[in-house]
């Protein structure tokens, strides 16, 4: 479905969807009861420029605002039935717990794909891959600074030592990615890294989340993360994620407009082909 989107939309840009409630626009600013009217327009805005959506659940959770991420997730169906959805929940734990989260995420929400810690283990994400066709996104390299702390770490016991990052994008691309489930989280602030994490996992899809807000280049990020040849032979899709910039590109009435504008923007700069 990703590599559909990708190719139907001419897009590689997936907008995040994290509503915080004081950034909103003028009319709507502190009020948590409008974080749907306002992702609703955003979609409406960038509906045919995009090659995912990645809503953040932490955004309505934390404002008790379940019931408008629903009824989000359900306007993205009507409105753009051709974007995947990528639900941002960072979940990971054991695997009885990880059928709930699980559940949550596919049956509840009805995401297409999730984002999901590997640090609990094999066994913690198993229950995700047990429905058919969705898609599970490890974090790999990420892009905050504290991500060195323990992914860019030495593993001295498996064969050639690789960092833990390296070895998670091994497994990505081979044993843990039985049917064909599995992308990788690589921050775009590290260009580097997602050029090491192609080679190590040449097919699997890359969410790469950092460009805008955190200052990653979009430009870069495709061509680190992406690869293509005269036969038409391509790498796994590149998925490049922004928010902040796209939902905050304006505070005024015309938020929708300007959020179109800046999506257009970087949509550009991730298709250089043309
Ligand atoms: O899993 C993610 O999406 C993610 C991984 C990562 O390494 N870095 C990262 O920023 N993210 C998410 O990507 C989004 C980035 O937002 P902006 O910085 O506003 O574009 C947020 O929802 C983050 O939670």
């Amino acid at each position: 479905m990703l590599l559909r989107a990708e190719l139907g939309q001419r897009s590689r840009l997936c907008v995040g969807l994290d509503p915080e409630p004081s950034r909103l626009p003028a009319r709507w600013r502190g009020d948590a009861a409008r974080l749907y009217d306002f992702c609703a327009a955003i979609v409406d805005a960038t509906a045919d420029l995009v090659c995912a959506y990645k809503p953040q659940i932490a955004y309505f959770a934390a404002h008790r605002a379940e019931d408008q991420l629903e009824r989000l997730m359900a306007h993205i169906r009507v409105t753009a039935p051709q974007v995947p959805i990528i639900l941002d929940a960072k979940r990971g734990d054991i695997g009885s717990t990880a059928e709930q989260y699980a559940k949550e995420a596919f049956e509840r929400y009805g995401a297409d794909a999730v984002t999901l810690s590997p640090f609990m283990g094999f066994d913690s994400v198993e229950p995700y891959l047990r429905y058919p066709g969705k898609g599970v996104f490890l974090l790999c390299r990420t892009s905050n600074p504290g991500g060195d702390d323990l992914q860019a770490r030495r593993l001295a016991d498996v064969p050639g030592q690789p960092l833990l990052y390296e070895h998670i994008a091994a497994l990505a691309q081979g044993p843990w990615n039985r049917n064909g489930q599995m992308g990788l989280v690589v921050g775009a602030t590290y260009p580097q890294e997602i050029e090491r994490v192609r080679e190590l996992a040449p097919t699997v899809p890359l969410l790469i989340p950092g460009v805008g807000a955190q200052g990653g280049d979009a430009a870069t990020v495709v061509r680190a993360g992406w690869r293509g040849d005269a036969d038409g032979r391509t790498s796994g899709p590149v998925v490049v994620n922004s928010s902040r910039a796209i939902l905050y590109a304006s505070s005024g009435d015309d938020f929708a407009a300007a959020a179109r504008a800046e999506a257009e923007r970087t949509r550009a700069a991730l298709w250089p082909q043309g």
